[in-house]
């Protein structure tokens, strides 16, 4: 069988190179070509390990990608990057698979919003698919499941390691500020308060914070029930929601970002209920470079490619109930 080609735009970032690891295992993939306009010309194995083979960086302007006729573009820029870049592409009449790790497309009706364990019934055959983002994705899966019973908008405190900063330096992914440190930002408003507000259907009020650690994020949600729950009941919903979805485990205690760093799911628990049965409090966790970008992505390309969804993507066994 042929593989399809990819081309990452942006590829020097983190998620790029996680990207990039997941493509070179891949059975049904292939890089086409990874742009980096800061490690142009180097071999792309020097920064990447696990990649084996040829492939340099290149530094293509945006209006010359779709003459490089990759099958599959994956937009790993910053915030406010992809547009000119899928403008290029409907410029030039090409209509290659592009999923945009950006925040560029998340609220845009045409794209296809990929978080498959909650909306992958949506998918109509688009080419185009936004990926949701990282903190985001860990929300909608905590609240999901609850999002009928609630008598007030979820409340959630993110924490996240510094890899969720990308790598254009900021105090937000600057060792020396951050060490011994927990670095609160966005009390309100923050970009993925109205993304899972607007996807969940539902207000959400987030407030995160960044920590020391390099990989993973956690998210507290404290939800006011509409009618008083047992602790069994709400955990057989997360249950049945997420039942046969390998990347989304349901556990009784509340996950540990140090279990889930570096692994290629999600993990829910916790669901501490105050003595009147009408307030619960969900933590979900997952790698912000997986579950939360490079991840879901694989997800969404290889569910529009045809291929299984968890097609190229190690999924680790439940470790504890
Ligand atoms: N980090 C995370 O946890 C998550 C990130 N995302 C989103 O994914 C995208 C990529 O994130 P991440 O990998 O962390 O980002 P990085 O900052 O680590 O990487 C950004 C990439 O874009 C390139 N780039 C930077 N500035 C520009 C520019 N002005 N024009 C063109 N290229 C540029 C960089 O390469 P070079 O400068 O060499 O060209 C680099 O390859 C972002 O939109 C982010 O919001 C989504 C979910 C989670
Ligand atoms: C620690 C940190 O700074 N995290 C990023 C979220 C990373 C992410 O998911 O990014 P996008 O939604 O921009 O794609 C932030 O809060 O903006």
């Amino acid at each position: 069988m042929d593989k399809k080609t990819v081309g990452i735009v942006g590829a020097r970032g983190h998620t790029g190179a996680e990207l990039i690891r997941l493509i070179a295992r891949h059975p049904a993939l292939e890089l086409a070509y990874v742009s980096s306009r800061e490690l142009d010309g180097q071999r792309v194995d020097a920064h990447v390990p696990d990649y084996a083979g040829e492939l340099r960086y290149s530094a293509p302007a945006h209006e010359d990608l779709p003459a490089l006729g990759a099958d599959v573009v994956i937009l790993a820029l910053p915030n406010g990057k992809a547009g000119v870049c899928v403008e290029a592409f409907d410029k030039a009449g090409a209509d290659p698979l592009i999923v945009d790790l950006s925040a560029d497309h998340r609220f845009d009706e045409r794209w296809y919003y990929g978080l498959p364990e909650l909306t992958r019934g949506r998918w109509r055959g688009q080419r185009r698919i936004s990926n949701p983002g990282c903190y985001a994705t860990a929300i909608q899966l905590a609240v999901a499941p609850l999002k009928d019973l609630l008598a007030a908008p979820p409340v959630c405190f993110g924490v996240s390691g510094y890899s969720g900063a990308g790598t254009t330096p900021s105090d937000k992914n600057d060792p020396d500020k951050l060490r011994d440190n927990l670095m609160p930002y966005a009390l309100t408003g923050h970009m993925h308060e109205r993304e899972t507000s607007a996807h969940l259907g539902v207000p959400v009020e987030f407030m995160p914070h960044v920590a020391p650690h390099f990989r993973g994020l956690t998210v507290t949600c404290n939800l006011y029930l509409a009618r008083a729950m047992k602790r069994e009941d709400v955990m057989a919903r997360f249950r049945h929601a997420y039942e046969g979805e390998p990347l989304v485990q349901v556990l009784d205690e509340a996950p540990w970002v140090s279990r889930v760093a570096g692994r290629h799911h999600a993990e829910i628990g916790g669901f501490a209920m105050a003595l009147d049965g009408r307030r619960v409090v969900v933590v979900a966790t997952l790698d912000n470079l997986l579950k939360g970008a490079a991840t879901q992505a694989m997800q969404n390309i290889n569910r529009a490619l045809g291929q299984g969804e968890l097609t190229g993507i190690p999924v680790a066994p439940a470790e504890r109930p």
